[in-house]
């Protein structure tokens, strides 16, 4: 298919390479960690999940766009939440009765920049076997060099505390106030989807924002915690593990997810670390060790939990792994109420295999 004429963009990656293809979204410059989703749907519930803040996402689908945006159900935050878009095809059209609008006007209205015409297969095997890097794409600045000077400025996603910056300022609720459960949400970054979850299970949800002191939680006398999702690297978190320490000590059952699950193990004294390329997609298989069955599951993690540590550790327990590279999946506590899953069985995009563990959860409330 022959494009038609638009303006040109780049991609500079860290090591130097250079991609070159054709702007979408705003015009302008956006550097990040850039990473890769195998996904082949959801694309706008990736780009407003929290988790991606600070990411500039390369989707490996080849068709981006083709059916539009929706404002509010496929939205999992208000607004868009990555940095950036690499894609190979983008449609500037789009085809669905239900749609709001276009990809295009949606990016626009949000200030994002993006690049498309890249041959993603070729970018993400370059990435793979070098590792996880930052990059930056322009559609304003068109010289490599500057490109590559100014992605000094990028900061490295290790070390990098951003909870804080995509958490709700004030305290809200989703569910129904007479509702049988009460679950005190910590926000490090939440997705809607997996706070409407929870109330579709009949939980009264009080969403805190991340840094609120525990004794607020405590306050509202809830049945159990919920640690979520969220972006940056757990390592730079210690008010986080503070809470979910304290929280653990009510003996009152808990449950996190994703950063949530990292925020569980370094609060059960297992560290986490950088994993040379996160897992992005919606078709990672994982085998449940306690029931032995395999789910397929959503995923969206650069940072993991260290194997031998939780393996080594008497009050921790392995319940879940990933049957592609071993890796922690979920783990649970042997001597409290309390476990968590690397993964999102929310999905949102993704199959809905592991949503039995917040049914788990609610059981465990009961
Ligand atoms: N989805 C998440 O919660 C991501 C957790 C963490 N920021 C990571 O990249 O590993």
């Amino acid at each position: 298919m022959t494009r038609p004429q638009q303006p040109k963009a780049l991609l500079v990656l860290q090591d130097g390479s250079v991609f070159d293809g054709f702007a979408l979204g705003k015009i302008g410059t956006a550097g990040g960690e850039i990473c890769f989703n195998t996904g082949m749907t959801g694309y706008q519930e990736i780009y407003t999940d929290p988790s991606y803040y600070g990411q500039v996402i390369v989707n490996t689908t080849s068709h981006i766009g083709n059916y539009g945006i929706q404002l509010g159900l496929e939205e999992e935050s208000a607004g868009v939440k990555i940095r950036g878009m690499v894609c190979n095809f983008f449609s500037p059209i789009f085809s669905r009765h239900l749609a709001d609008g276009s990809l295009q006007d949606y990016f626009e209205k949000a200030n994002i920049v993006g690049i498309h015409g890249i041959d993603t297969r070729q970018l993400v095997r370059h990435i793979r076997s070098k590792g996880v890097m930052n990059c930056i794409i322009s559609s304003a600045v068109l010289d490599p060099d500057q490109l590559l000077a100014e992605l000094n400025n990028v900061p490295d996603m290790a070390g990098l505390e951003l909870s804080s910056e995509v958490s709700t300022k004030a305290i809200y609720t989703v569910g129904q106030e007479d509702a049988r459960l009460k679950v005190a949400v910590l926000d490090l970054g939440v997705k809607k989807s997996i706070v409407q979850n929870l109330a579709d299970r009949g939980a009264y949800c009080k969403v805190f924002p991340a840094q609120t002191p525990f004794a607020e939680l405590q306050a509202f006398n809830p049945d159990g915690f919920f640690i979520s999702n969220g972006p940056g690297d757990p390592a730079a978190m210690p008010y986080a593990v503070e809470t979910v320490k304290q929280a653990l000590e009510t003996e009152k059952p808990l449950f996190g997810i994703c950063l949530g699950h990292q925020i569980l193990s370094r609060a059960s004294g297992i560290d986490t670390y950088k994993m040379h390329n996160g897992h992005r997609g919606l078709n990672h298989p994982v085998k449940n060790l306690i029931t032995g069955l395999c789910e397929v599951t959503s995923q969206n993690h650069g940072f993991a939990v260290k194997a031998d540590e939780v393996q080594d550790h008497g009050n921790v327990e392995v319940t879940h792994i990933n049957l592609n590279d071993n890796t922690i999946e979920g783990i649970r506590r042997k001597d409290k109420p309390a476990f968590s899953v690397q993964y999102h069985p929310e999905a949102s995009p993704g199959p809905h295999d592991s949503r039995y563990l917040f049914d788990d959860f609610v059981t465990l409330m009961q």
